[in-house]
């Protein structure tokens, strides 16, 4: 009874507190549209029961029916849905918006550059922007042409075959790309290798976005009662044991070269043969201090699940887009013979900065296709945009979907897939905000540059081998939430033998 009495008591403290807060709260956006809402629960009951597909649905048809800035309440949640560009610019720079929003906790890197607290994430990201330099990512394009060349043979067999995922090959080649990069390893993927690693990193990042979206598994005392946790944990185990053991590997290795050596730092203005390894850099920060065992690994795992999802399925949205419009296809093709002598010739720097239109088909597929279609962050202090003041502790959504497909940003088209869109000349014109496929501000992508160089270097060989066909169309694509925005239908083509040098 006592007990009873307690919880009763509680139960009632709670909902006054969240009353006076939510009253609190309200002044700020009350004049904001709102879907409806039941009293305590707010929005939430709308999603409880629904899978990662209908999420998606629903969430997209409603910022597309309500004006944006709207708000709901999501639990004790207020969260604010935005979609102008001046508006995203605003947040997207503010102080009081670097930090990420609840659902990111769901990643359990709480020391990761991509989930960080602003206080945590401030200073690292300082020390890892150097990581990604000019030099550096010049220096992985002998990794990437090297296994770009491994998926067009492996790719082979299915000539004159019926359709096939593409994106199987793609997930991958980038899986090796990215762990040749951040660990100097090769995971071999490609080569049959580690097959439980990938399908640890998929399943995991599905079970995670079955939790964002189930409202009873954001309490952890309920979520890890369940089987659901457990599955979880032994996917998210086989996708952590590898890159565990290698950085432990690694770091042995490392500490064991003579000193001078382990202090060399990168020469910048050195033309660099040998890969500037992610990890390596990270042990000379670790050697001064400045990151400890946990950050390490925190760091580079979310790197290789952020850096092989993301490239991944943008690269395979492109081919689909560009199988569903051969005359786009062979224009890109067309730009690649001017750039390249053979079919297999291998890239470079050079080379790639000599591929606008096939960089405006990469940018084309992302407006429509974004990788990220929500971004999320939690508004630490008052924050004025154009409509209202976010008020502090609401979470801010993003939707760069609705953004991206903005009649006014992109004309009475939007919805076609058209790179020339990405002309100089047109986006000129438009908002600095207007396309966040990578985000903005300081806590953009830190990857950006490393994503092009690897989707163009994926593209350009597969392009100067096949030529690429579906039966798909663009509106039959469905889509579902699985922490990036995924391809419900699966990236069906056919392929047939390009005769390159005949372009
Ligand atoms: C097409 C490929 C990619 C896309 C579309 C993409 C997109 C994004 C987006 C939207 C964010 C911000 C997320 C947010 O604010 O919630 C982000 C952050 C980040 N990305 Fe990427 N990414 C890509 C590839 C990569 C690659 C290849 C790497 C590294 C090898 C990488 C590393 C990071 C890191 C470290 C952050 C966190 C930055 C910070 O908070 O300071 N990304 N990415």
């Amino acid at each position: 009874m006592i007990v009873v009495l307690t919880f009763v008591a509680l139960l009632l403290i709670a909902l006054v507190k969240f009353s006076i807060r939510k009253h609190r709260i309200m002044k700020y956006v009350r004049h904001l549209p709102a879907p409806f809402e039941y009293p305590v629960i707010g929005s939430s009951i709308n999603f409880v029961g629904r899978n990662n597909q209908q999420i998606l649905e629903d969430a997209l048809k409603m910022c597309a029916e309500l004006p944006m800035p709207f708000r709901l309440w999501f639990g004790h949640h207020l969260v604010l849905f935005v979609d102008k560009p001046e508006d995203c610019q605003i947040i997207l720079n503010a102080e009081t918006c670097l930090d990420k929003s609840f659902v990111y906790r769901f990643l359990q890197k709480d020391v990761a550059l991509f989930t960080a607290p602003a206080n945590v994430w401030r200073p690292h990201r300082k020390m890892l922007n150097s990581t990604f330099n000019f030099n550096v990512l010049n220096s992985f394009i002998p990794i990437f042409n090297e296994k770009a060349n491994l998926m067009v043979n492996n790719m082979r067999k299915e000539l004159g075959k019926k359709e096939f995922d593409v994106s199987t090959y793609l997930f991958a080649c980038t899986l090796d790309m990215v762990c040749g990069t951040t660990l100097g390893y090769n995971v071999g993927v490609q080569c049959g290798k580690n097959q439980d690693y990938l399908e640890g990193i998929e399943k995991s990042l599905t079970m995670i976005a079955q939790r964002i979206v189930n409202v009873l598994h954001h309490f952890d005392f309920i979520y890890k009662r369940t089987k659901t946790y457990k599955i979880e944990r032994q996917y998210l185990d086989i996708a952590e044991s590898l890159p565990n053991r290698i950085i432990q590997s690694k770091k042995e290795e490392f500490f064991s070269k003579p000193e001078q050596e382990q202090h060399k730092e990168f020469n910048e203005n050195e033309n660099c043969k040998t890969p500037q390894i992610f990890i390596e850099q990270l042990f000379k920060l670790y050697k001064k201090k400045l990151v400890d065992d946990t950050m390490i690994k925190d760091q580079v795992n979310l790197l290789i699940f952020g850096g092989n999802d993301t490239s991944a399925l943008a690269t395979s949205h492109a081919i689909l887009l560009l199988a569903m419009h051969p005359e786009i296809q062979e224009k890109a093709v067309k730009e690649l013979a001017e750039v390249y002598e053979h079919e297999d010739s291998e890239t470079d720097f050079e080379k790639l900065s000599r591929l606008p239109y096939l960089e405006m088909i990469i940018k084309e597929a992302m407006r429509l296709y974004p990788v990220a279609p929500f971004l999320s962050r939690k508004c630490s202090g008052d924050t004025q945009i154009t409509d209202c003041v976010i008020p502090e502790d609401t979470v801010i959504i993003l939707s760069v979907y609705h953004l991206h497909r903005n009649k006014d940003i992109w004309g009475a088209n939007a919805d076609r897939f058209d790179p020339e869109n990405f002309l100089p000349k047109k986006m000129a014109k438009r908002h600095s905000c207007c396309y966040l496929p990578f985000s903005s501000g300081p806590r953009n992508c830190l990857g950006m540059k490393y994503a092009y160089m690897s989707m163009k270097t994926m593209l350009s060989a597969l392009l100067r081998n096949y030529k690429f066909s579906t039966s798909l169309k663009m509106e039959d694509l469905k889509w579902k939430f699985e922490i990036t925005m995924k391809l419900v239908n699966t990236h069906l083509v056919t392929i047939e033998k390009r005769n390159f040098k005949e372009t």
